[in-house]
């Protein structure tokens, strides 16, 4: 089995191009990772998420602890034979979601108790048991159990979050299961803060990771503050790991953070847009409710080589939605995650090809044009 390894392949201006080597697969970054909650890219079959161009996809440990547990997944297999995606898997730490999700109980030098959101039944997760849910899961890239402070947060309140996460990634990468191929993560804490931001890169550093994510952002902050603490917080991380960005984002928010050293991202939007109506194109979102579609014979994107774009026109998406049909959002997921995936290769060869700053400038002035 080959180890879990990166290579820095290029680089042009702050853009990276890299390569993830893991035990079910080969990344090519800057990726982006399509999230598969409940062991499901909710209305996608694993083959087409396949064929969007996703190499790796996201699992939710705090869902997947819930239901269907972790030891039934194992015993079936692990989550690649139970979901049916024979790629790279990353799974969360479930720290993030108890925080959103759950009737928090109690957070404490331990970890975190709560109460599921489905039955009310009480957990506890711990950087210990995180660890050993995702060893259970089988995933390929492991998050260490961490704290996401909410924004905005006062500083002390965001230090004592950062310096616990710091002791809790300690305490994760002492119970994680070194194996050969599968890889664990810092996440580096800190809010907007640069002191704070150094602080949990020289800790992740010193205990040291197969790759460090940047937390706390994308919690309200703002395109500029998440962009200005990204500038100098990649900068801080080691330059032969991948750097992942997570719950990040919007096409713009996407380019400008690889622009910034951002290797890879994870995000809902694509997906939970797809079934609220809303289509990414080369020229900004489309609402597809709007009665403006009603007629409209042209595809979403002719651009797009997507299924959705080849076989159907506007006017028939509009129908369809309005008409809360299911094949609106398998259609509307399958070509947003197309979408992604297509604006991720064509940042890829940006980069190979010593572009990557025209085409930023490119996108920014075709995104923000609205719809045709
Ligand atoms: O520090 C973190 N630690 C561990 N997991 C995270 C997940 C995270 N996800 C976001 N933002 C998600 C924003 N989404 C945008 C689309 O709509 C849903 C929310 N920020 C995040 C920060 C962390
Ligand atoms: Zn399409």
């Amino acid at each position: 089995m080959t180890d879990f390894s990166f290579e820095l392949l290029g680089a042009d201006g702050g853009a990276r191009r890299g390569r993830v080597t893991c035990a079910h697969g080969v990344i090519q970054t800057p990726a982006f990772m399509p999230v598969g909650t409940a062991a499901t890219v909710k209305a996608m079959l694993p083959e087409n998420v396949a064929a969007t161009g996703a190499e790796i996809i996201l699992g939710n440990t705090y869902h997947l602890m819930l239901r269907p547990g972790a030891e039934r997944i194992a015993r079936l297999g692990g989550l690649h034979a139970f979901m049916n995606w024979p790629g790279p898997i990353l799974t969360d730490s479930g720290g993030y979601q108890v925080m959103s999700l759950s009737e928090l109980r109690k957070l404490d030098e331990n970890g975190v108790t709560f109460r599921s959101h489905i039955d009310g039944s009480y957990h506890t997760l711990t950087p210990e048991r995180s660890m050993e849910i995702q060893h259970q899961l089988g995933s390929d890239i492991t998050m260490c159990f961490d704290e996401c402070p909410p924004y905005p947060s006062e500083k002390a309140d965001v230090a004592r979050a950062t310096q616990l996460s710091m002791r809790w990634a300690a305490r994760s990468r002492a119970a994680f299961v070194n194996r050969p191929g599968y890889g664990l993560f810092g996440i580096n804490q800190g809010g907007v803060h640069e002191d704070l931001r150094e602080q949990s890169a020289q800790a992740l550093k010193e205990i040291g990771f197969d790759g460090y994510a940047i937390g706390g952002l994308a919690v309200g902050e703002g395109r500029a503050l998440m962009f200005s603490t990204l500038d100098f917080t990649t900068l801080m991380l080691p330059t032969d790991k991948p750097r992942y960005l997570m719950g990040v984002g919007k096409p713009e928010d996407l380019v400008g953070a690889v622009a910034r050293g951002v290797d890879m991202f994870d995000c809902v939007l694509p997906t939970r847009s797809g079934r609220t109506a809303q289509a990414f194109t080369r020229r900004g979102p489309v609402n597809l409710k709007n009665a403006r579609h009603g007629d409209d014979p042209r595809p979403l994107d002719d651009h797009c080589s997507c299924p959705t774009c080849r076989n159907y026109s506007r006017a028939y998406l509009n129908h369809v939605v309005k008409a809360g049909e299911i094949i609106a959002a398998m259609l509307l997921t399958w070509h947003n995650l197309q979408y992604y995936q297509d604006l991720m290769a064509d940042i890829r060869r940006a980069i190979e090809s010593g572009t990557f700053a025209a085409f930023e400038a490119d996108f920014q002035s075709q995104y923000g044009q609205g719809d045709i």
